[in-house]
């Protein structure tokens, strides 16, 4: 695996590729990683001639008071876990290679972004689609992996490549979660050993809210109490949000119909999680 720097670099070796007519798959990332990203790693390499995974915490997704400066990082091991599922290329730039002055274009999402993380982090995902944009400009994949945890930015994303016209297949990978449900997540190590206990309640909640779905239950605002109650019983973390929305369009209605997502956002201490299930009611 050999890890690239230069935006230009890349771009050659790419149009290299593309005079061979092979096909390539990118996996964006933020680092840090986890069997989550190597699952959609390990997607890419079964279905792409060449397979690019970026490695980039973008600064322009980070509100002020966020985690851009502790944001997990350890580049070695990174390298290290990439080439063990046989990625081609680990695309590393620094944020001065991305961003070398003030970016002057900015770009705003109108649609999917008004509620969860979009209402909780306001431009959080004006900044994602700048940095996914200028990732797809790059390295014009034929296919682009995401993961469901992030189904409103799966969502967001789907939105983007349709509005831009970028040639590109999105790939929704499942969840990867630990034994007891946690979702897989580079911040879960900021977890202290109590709150990672605790933190199992999140997927449990989610399963719960399914469950009396199955039974029946269509009222938003019960399935809501239900998951609340749970969360409040169970962990110390403040609920960010909790809501039950139709899914792809994240529209809110009373009663629970046809495909949607419930989803949360929940504080501990030094971690914000999120966490999500997409179910037809
Ligand atoms: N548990 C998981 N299962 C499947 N995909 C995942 C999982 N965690 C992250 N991904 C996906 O990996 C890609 C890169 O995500 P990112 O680097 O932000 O990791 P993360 O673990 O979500 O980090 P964070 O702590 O920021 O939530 C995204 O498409 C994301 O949805
Ligand atoms: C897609 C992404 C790499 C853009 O910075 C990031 O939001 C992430 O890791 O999900
Ligand atoms: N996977 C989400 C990236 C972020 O939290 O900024």
């Amino acid at each position: 695996m050999k890890k690239v720097t230069s935006i230009k670099e890349m771009q050659k070796i790419i149009k290299g590729f593309q005079r061979e007519g092979k096909s390539i798959g990118l996996i964006p990332t933020m680092g840090y990683l986890h069997e989550g990203h190597l699952t959609l790693a390990k997607k890419a390499r079964s279905q792409n001639d060449i397979v690019v995974m970026s490695v980039f915490v973008n600064p322009l997704q980070f509100g002020e008071n966020e985690d851009l400066a502790t944001y997990p990082r350890n580049l070695e091991r990174d390298m290290q876990l990439a080439a063990e599922v046989k990625v081609d290329y680990l695309f590393h730039p620094a944020a001065e290679e991305m961003f070398p002055q003030k970016q002057a274009i900015t770009m705003h999402v109108e649609e999917r972004t008004e509620r969860l993380c979009g209402a909780s982090r306001p431009g959080h995902f004006d900044g994602v689609v700048v940095v996914v944009s200028k990732l797809f400009n790059i390295i014009q994949p034929e296919r682009a992996y995401f993961g469901k945890k992030d189904a409103q930015q799966l969502a967001v994303i789907d939105l983007l490549v349709k509005n831009l016209n970028f040639p590109i297949e999105l790939i929704a990978v499942d969840t990867v979660r630990e034994s007891d449900g946690l979702a897989k997540s580079s911040r879960n190590v900021f977890l202290t050993e109590i709150e990672r206990k605790e933190a199992a309640v999140l997927f449990e909640s989610l399963q719960a809210a399914e469950a009396i779905i199955t039974e029946g239950e269509k009222n938003t605002a019960r399935i809501i109490d239900v998951m609340k109650t749970m969360l409040h019983e169970k962990t110390s973390g403040e609920v960010d949000y909790i809501e039950v929305l139709s899914y792809p369009e994240l529209q809110p209605s009373d009663e629970v119909n046809g495909v949607i997502i419930i989803a949360l956002a929940v504080k501990f201490t030094k971690a914000r999680l999120i966490d999500n299930i997409i179910i037809t009611a």
